[in-house]
């Protein structure tokens, strides 16, 4: 028999299953509790179940379902983690401390099978797709170590590596779960989800986790340049993704964000900027500009301070609302998946 994490389980079915084991419903409520708000993190800690249930659980359940493997910490807080599955793949997991809360970012699959040039995630291919509860036990594992400090996750970011929205079941079902209110509670408005544009299932998102923040990763204003930075712009064109990010917010009422990550020399020239206006126009969205992460296998120049606020103003000019997105952990493996590629070479 298949050994299940906890977060592989919304509510719903933990409860059909210790119904099935010969226990009382009401008994899903008391595991949530022990795990998501007591956040023990053993099975013989939940003192108020039985103990014979106790023992049926530990056989049918890995329980914590990660292990610490390497842990950076950065001057500015960000912290790091590289987690080990079951299965012995690794993945990463970052904190991200600030005034506003802590955020968590979370990743969706070992490795990424979209080949964008720039990302050191997709450096391997993909190996497999992450389960909802490894990425619940990737939260799990920083609110415990938050729970030193008396503090809460209190945002996730499914930004980490792999692509979500071609995790799609599982994805929905580990937001089903931190947000329940047996669950860790975090509200779909504090979940931003980041796709590279998989099409159908940004419809799909509409209709399954309307609240959540979408945000999109652009990096190019037109269908010639974004397919060769971004191999899924051949599979969904620049103007089905832009259709279905207007449909997302005319049905939601959210605002979208737009990821751009500036390359030197490549996508960050004014004619560029003034296209990405254009292709903006009249949706209510917001960009996060981002002077691209190096990573040492792939050839990319960061957009240097001046270039970068040229490229702000001309969005400005045009109507648009901008950030510069502060870089963070910039002295540790900070771009996704680049820890794990370090920790796979040694
Ligand atoms: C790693 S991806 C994961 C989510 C999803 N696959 C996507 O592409 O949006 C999260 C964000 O990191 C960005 N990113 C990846 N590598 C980067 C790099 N070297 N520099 C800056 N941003 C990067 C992506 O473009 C995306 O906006
Ligand atoms: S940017 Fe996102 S979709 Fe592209 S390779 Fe990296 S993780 Fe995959």
């Amino acid at each position: 028999m298949k050994q299940l994490l906890f977060g592989d389980l919304t509510f719903d079915e933990m409860s059909d299953k210790v119904v099935k084991m010969g226990q009382a419903k009401f008994r899903a409520a008391q595991i949530y509790e022990w795990i998501y708000q007591k956040r023990v993190n053993q099975i013989d800690l939940m003192t108020n179940l039985p103990k014979v249930f106790q023992q049926q659980l530990t056989e049918e359940f890995i329980f914590p379902g990660v292990k610490q493997v390497m842990k950076q910490v950065s001057k500015d807080k960000t912290i790091k983690w590289l987690l080990s599955m079951q299965d012995d793949a690794n993945i990463e997991t970052v904190l991200m401390p600030s005034n506003y809360g802590n955020t968590v970012c979370v990743s969706t699959q070992v490795g990424c099978k979209m080949g964008c040039s720039f990302c050191a995630s997709t450096i391997g291919g993909i190996e497999r797709n992450l389960s909802s509860g490894e990425m619940v036990e990737q939260v799990l594992h920083v609110q415990r170590f938050l729970d030193f400090q008396k503090e809460r996750v209190s945002n996730v970011v499914i930004m980490g590596s792999g692509e979500p929205l071609d995790n799609y079941n599982d994805t929905i079902k580990f937001i089903q779960v931190i947000n329940h209110d047996k669950g860790l509670n975090i509200g779909q408005r504090h979940i931003t989800l980041s796709t590279c544009g998989v099409v159908p299932r940004i419809y799909d998102l509409i209709k399954d986790a309307p609240q959540v923040t979408l945000s999109v990763s652009l990096h190019a204003p037109n269908d010639e340049l974004r397919s060769e930075i971004m191999p899924i712009n051949k599979k969904h064109r620049l103007v089905d993704v832009i259709q279905a990010c207007r449909d997302f917010v005319d049905m939601t009422r959210r605002r979208i964000t737009f990821e751009y990550a500036l390359i030197e020399g490549k996508n960050d020239l004014p004619k560029h900027a003034r296209e990405l206006a254009e292709l903006l126009n009249h949706l209510m969205c917001h960009v996060n500009l981002i002077p691209v992460n190096e990573v040492a296998e792939r050839d990319n120049k960061r957009t240097n301070d001046n270039g970068v606020e040229k490229f702000k103003q001309i969005l400005e000019k045009g109507g648009i609302s901008v950030t510069v997105r502060k870089e963070r952990g910039a002295d540790i493996a900070a771009a996704c998946g680049q820890l794990r590629a370090q920790a796979t070479k040694q």
